[in-house]
């Protein structure tokens, strides 16, 4: 309750602020009269549970799925040198020794395009998350029931072929055009599609170019000289990361 001498209160400050503290205060974020009653209620939004339970989703959708694709790139970053050598140039052209900032993605689209087609070709998520239909559904000939999971296969998008010139290769040109500007494409579904997307899909591309750049500006990757072959191969887990292998990360500083 410290909080409450200086801040504002009809300006709500956080999330969690706005569960766990405003509806004490006197009125609900929406405006409705406000309930201290609520906050004991285990059935109403206000409920600690309920804060509980989306910061946890939360965490545990948003850490596995950026450290997973992170570590993906490092790995393509390792076995494509010449790649590599071009993001080093085009973040020395553009952000040189300052601390990246999301405004620099615009002016990179070489790193633009690495950082998608890591997620294209990772496909971190093969299975997605498992839905169901709360409804009948007549889709595309199909009769689905009430009550039916749907496993939609992102493979099936990110890997196709009609979609992509090369869907098996690590090929950034797929997101790039003739003159080297970035292009997005229509297939390019990591976070899936519609209505249950990804919530935390802006958030994650920030995440994604500012870590993977800051990473970059400062180090070269390469095979640690212990392992004969370094591979791209797939380990297991929800959001599947490259197996672990020993890297050297060399110092540009
Ligand atoms: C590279 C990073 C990420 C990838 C590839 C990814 C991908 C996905 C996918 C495919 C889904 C399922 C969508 C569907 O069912 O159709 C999903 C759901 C979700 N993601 Fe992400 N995600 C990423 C990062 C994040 C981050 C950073 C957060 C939040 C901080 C987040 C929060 C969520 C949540 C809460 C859901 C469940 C949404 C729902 O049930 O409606 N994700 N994500």
């Amino acid at each position: 309750m410290m909080q409450v001498n200086w801040l504002n209160v009809s300006v709500p400050q956080s999330f969690i602020w706005t569960i766990a503290i405003y509806p004490g205060l006197g009125s609900s974020p929406l405006g409705e009269p406000a309930a201290d009653q609520e906050k004991l209620d285990p059935n109403t939004y206000f409920h600690e549970n309920n804060l509980l339970s989306i910061l946890t989703t939360l965490f545990m959708a948003g850490t596995d799925t950026t450290s997973s694709t992170i570590r993906w790139a490092i790995t393509f970053m390792v076995l494509k040198p010449e790649i590599q050598k071009r993001v080093h140039d085009e973040i020395d052209k553009v952000i040189g020794s300052a601390v990246p900032r999301i405004d620099h993605r615009k002016d990179m689209p070489y790193t633009n395009a690495i950082i998608h087609e890591t997620q294209r070709f990772a496909n971190i998520l093969p299975m997605n998350l498992p839905r169901e239909t709360t409804r009948d559904v007549f889709f595309q000939g199909y009769n689905i029931p009430k009550g039916t999971y749907i496993i939609p296969l992102l493979e099936s998008v990110l890997h196709d072929e009609t979609q992509f010139e090369k869907p098996r290769s690590f090929y950034p040109e797929h997101f790039l055009d003739s003159e080297g500007q970035f292009v997005k494409r229509f297939a390019f579904m990591p976070f899936s599609a519609g209505r249950r997307v990804c919530v935390g899909e802006t958030l994650a591309k920030m995440e994604l170019f500012l870590f993977f750049t800051s990473l970059m500006q400062k180090f070269t990757f390469r095979p640690s000289p212990e392992i004969n072959e370094f591979h791209a191969k797939r380990a297991t887990g929800l959001a599947i990361p490259p197996i672990s292998q020993k890297i050297c990360c060399v110092s540009r500083i």
